[in-house]
């Protein structure tokens, strides 16, 4: 039986990074990515301006859709303040597998949660599984297809508040332009975009950050 790329990429994790040393497991997935084979993390080049925007916003409380592998799980978590939490929501259970054992590789298992299941169904129930009031940042990686219904589910669920930071990966490639068009248009965010490149590519793709304004009603 031949292994998965994941499983491939956590072998190389477990290679060449050394325990609980959360920046050279990013290294060494973006050494594999670049010299071995291509992967869907966001990359040392986007990942740099993700860095930036959680550094800015300090979150105490972080939501990712799309784990994957847990390339941007361990660049979020390693930059949380003192007890900060990111919850992390990943559909497939070998991707997830995966990303456990990465996270713990990484040293960050006590600030992660990593829940198996798809957004539709945990979203709704964040706030009473996890105590979870607002969050304080999330970040978008997941089907390009769900940024949109998802971001409409959030608010339904009043899990932003005024000044959450939703910062969405991929808006050029593959692109999500309907949830771009809805960020940029509705009066409910002031948003930005950050040119950049595809990871482990030359070719052009960006973030889009957006901050959360709250609704206009009482
Ligand atoms: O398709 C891309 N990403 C899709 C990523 C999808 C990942 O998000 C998980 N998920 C699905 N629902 C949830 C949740 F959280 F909702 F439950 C989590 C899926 O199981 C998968 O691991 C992609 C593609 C390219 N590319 O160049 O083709 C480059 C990229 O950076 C990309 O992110
Ligand atoms: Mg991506």
């Amino acid at each position: 039986t031949h292994s998965s790329r994941p499983q491939r990429l956590l072998r190389a994790v477990q290679k060449g990074a050394v325990r609980g040393d959360a920046r050279s497991v990013v290294a060494n997935i973006d050494r594999f990515c670049h010299h071995s084979e291509w992967a869907m993390n966001i990359g040392d080049e986007k990942g740099a301006i993700l860095d930036s925007v959680v550094s800015e916003v300090n979150p105490a409380l972080a939501l990712e859709l799309g784990t994957y592998c847990g390339y941007s799980t361990v660049r979020i978590a390693r930059l949380l303040p003192p007890g900060g939490r990111l919850i992390t929501l990943e559909f497939n259970p070998e991707y997830a597998a995966v990303a456990r054992q990465v996270i713990e590789w990484a040293g960050l298992e006590d600030s992660v949660q990593l829940v198996e299941g798809g957004s539709g169904d945990w979203i709704p129930q964040l706030k009473e599984h996890f105590g979870v009031q607002s969050f304080d940042f999330v970040f978008l990686d997941h089907w390009k297809e769900r940024y949109l219904p998802d971001i409409h589910l959030l608010e339904e669920c009043e899990l932003l508040r005024k000044g959450t930071v939703v910062l969405a990966d991929n808006v050029v490639c593959p692109g999500a332009p309907d949830y771009l068009a809805y960020v940029r248009n509705s009066p409910a965010y002031q948003s930005s975009y950050f040119q950049s490149h595809l990871e482990y590519t030359k070719a052009v793709d960006g973030l889009e950050k957006s901050v959360y304004l709250g609704t206009t009603d009482a």
